[in-house]
């Protein structure tokens, strides 16, 4: 029984009533380091200065006192002894990570005098999920997100704008809807080409992207069209935000390939209200203070009037 329990490949401790070690296996002495004889009869929290003391003596009093089994894994705490990670394909961190089984030692009486720790080295394991998390969450950012100008594609950008509709109704503080077209892009793409056009739409993305706040909900709409959710924004703030944007693109006069390529961009803003129907109906308004924008003349900002 006890060479079992030496050979193993799980850290096995006993410990009594005062946290003193009973019995320390082989994968225990491997991984700390310390032999059965240098830890035996000592307290656990003495040999090992930096265990979580509060909480593992709260988990080990709650099975003396209810007799029951408790377990701690590694997404509670990664590791509880700081054990050094050697396995080769998980080489990359450093701790080995841990499961804890904690188990009631009971005598012929009925009474917990011991109880007993199990380890589980679970480092594989829980470094492939994490691993899988963060592919997932790269995944999810990548399937939202514009190439050519890191903005929000389409897609998510009208789930965001159904959520900001929604939210209006329930707490209604201002939120404004901007929409905006890079003013004759075809003339663009048509005089320098379709390369220096994707530049354009990228540096009106990175220009955005500067001038907006972070709560801002940016998408590229279309081709060379672009969406902001201005959130906690009325219209008379959304126009200021409007001819910031206008101006400083108008200023930059961008220099592709040896070539100044001048451009200008027209705008449109829809106010959020009570009379607002749906969030379609809202993108209806800002496209129509949009089309004004680019009738009246284009380089300019349009806002959305309801007919009275
Ligand atoms: N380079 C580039 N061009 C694009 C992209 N998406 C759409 N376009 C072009 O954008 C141009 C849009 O042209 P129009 O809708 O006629 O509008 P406009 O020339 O900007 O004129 P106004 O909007 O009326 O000022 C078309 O030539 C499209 O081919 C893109 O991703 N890259």
């Amino acid at each position: 029984m006890l060479d079992m329990i030496q050979t193993i490949d799980v850290g096995l401790v006993v410990l009594d009533k005062n946290y003193q070690v009973q019995v320390w296996n082989n994968f225990m002495e491997t991984h700390s380091g310390l032999r059965p004889d240098q830890v035996q009869a000592k307290s656990l929290f003495e040999l090992f200065p930096d265990l979580p003391e509060e909480w593992l003596r709260h988990k080990i009093d709650s099975v003396f006192f209810l007799k029951n089994r408790a377990f701690t894994t590694w997404e509670q705490r990664p590791h509880v002894f700081p054990f050094k990670n050697y396995r080769p394909i998980t080489g990359t961190v450093d701790f080995m990570y841990q499961n804890i089984t904690i188990i009631p030692l009971t005598s012929l009486t009925g009474i917990v005098t011991h109880i007993s720790l199990i380890i589980y080295d679970v480092t594989d394991n829980a470094v492939n999920k994490l691993e899988a998390q963060r592919v997932n969450q790269e995944l999810q950012v990548l399937s939202r997100t514009d190439k050519l100008t890191q903005l929000y594609n389409r897609g998510y950008w009208q789930d965001r704008l159904e959520q900001e509709f929604n939210r209006f109704v329930r707490n209604t503080s201002p939120c404004s809807l901007v929409m905006f077209d890079i003013d004759h892009f075809k003339k663009v793409n048509d005089t320098y080409g379709h390369p220096a056009g994707d530049k354009i739409i990228s540096l009106v993305g990175e220009t955005l992207r500067k001038i907006m706040r972070k709560t801002d909900i940016a998408g590229r709409y279309g081709g060379e069209e672009f969406a902001v959710i201005l959130v906690d924004t009325d219209a008379a703030h959304a126009q200021g935000f409007c001819e910031r944007l206008r101006t400083t693109i108008e200023a930059i006069k961008p220099v592709v390939e040896g070539i100044e390529i001048p451009f200008t961009i027209s705008l449109g803003i829809a106010e959020l209200d009570e009379q607002t129907a749906s969030a379609k109906e809202w993108l209806a308004n800002t496209d129509q203070a949009l089309y004004q924008s680019k009738h009246g003349g284009r380089n300019q900002t349009q806002l959305f009037k309801a007919k009275s």
